[in-house]
């Protein structure tokens, strides 16, 4: 079996887990037998900017430890001109590849992770981080608990075709705000500029709305650009079936407002009454 040493320490590789252009995630074991992930980055053919933003992205990870349990735990990395190895805790699946294969989610399950990524994204964004692009491949499932394991910081490596990161999600637009795709201020070419943390309540609730009705609120729309003209297009009604939690009926509906101005804020989520019973 290929083994990787990461600062003197060596890991057997057990499979790999994903890849997308220059970045590998492996499942590993250590000499004692406990299981870790190790992101693999190539950084040889990455310019200047891309690296800077791969150091700021662990600076992040790696000081955010220390506020939520929802932030992927970051043992070790080591950062040399040509790679960088990422030491980080283990998800059993991520959370793209377990709603495509669960569909149906319980209710109790649904509060629960809803909790749990409601408290990774305010950690971040009370450490003035915006993600941007929050999809359901950015968590992972550990012990039960839903974990955020990037800050949308790194650029992604564009993939080459040949590598795109398998289920990684990559350049789905199913969860990008309105605000974001109406964004007249960036400059093109320029990654949109993160205007404010409502658009990742508004990604967040794309997840959750998926999580109720087992799709995204466009996902019938397969013309991407078709799809991007309906999130922007109030009066393009988003359907809300009934159901009969009252509550998550409220967050979704809450969420989902096109306005990020009129959209409910990460703090008013954390004290809404969805949360604060079990079902
Ligand atoms: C499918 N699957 C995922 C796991 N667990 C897991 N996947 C991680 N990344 C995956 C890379 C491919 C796209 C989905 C995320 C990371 C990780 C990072 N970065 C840190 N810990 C992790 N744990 C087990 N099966």
């Amino acid at each position: 079996n290929e083994t990787i040493t990461i600062k003197g320490k060596q890991f057997i590789i057990l499979k790999m887990i994903g890849r997308g252009g220059s970045s590998k995630v492996y499942q590993v074991l250590d000499h004692k037998n406990q299981l870790f992930a190790v992101k693999y980055v190539n950084l040889e053919e990455a310019d200047a900017q891309t690296v800077e933003s791969y150091k700021n992205e662990i600076q992040h990870l790696n000081h955010l430890q220390l506020y939520s349990d929802q932030i992927i735990k970051l043992y070790d990395y080591e950062i040399t001109n040509s790679y960088i190895y990422m030491l980080m805790e283990c998800g059993n699946l991520d959370l793209n590849t377990w709603l495509r294969n669960r569909k149906t989610v319980t209710p109790l399950d649904r509060k629960f992770y809803w909790r749990n990524m409601l408290e990774a994204v305010h950690t971040i964004h009370s450490h003035g981080i915006i993600h941007s692009d929050l999809k359901p491949a950015n968590f992972v499932l550990v012990n039960g608990s839903v974990k955020l394991i990037d800050f949308g910081i790194a650029n992604t490596i564009q993939p080459d075709v040949t590598s795109i990161m398998k289920d990684s999600q990559v350049g789905t637009l199913s969860y990008m705000p309105p605000e974001a795709i109406k964004d007249t201020s960036s400059q093109p070419g320029q990654s949109r500029s993160k205007i404010c943390t409502k658009g990742d309540v508004w990604s967040l609730g794309c997840i959750l709305y998926c999580m109720t009705y087992g799709k995204t609120p466009f996902q019938s729309i397969t013309n991407q650009i078709a799809k991007l003209h309906a999130i922007i297009d109030t009066s393009h009604p988003i359907e809300f079936p009934d159901i009969s939690e009252k509550d998550l009926l409220d967050v979704l509906k809450s969420c989902l407002v096109r306005n990020p101005r009129e959209r409910i804020s990460l703090k008013e989520l954390l004290d809404h009454p969805y949360l604060q019973h079990s079902p």
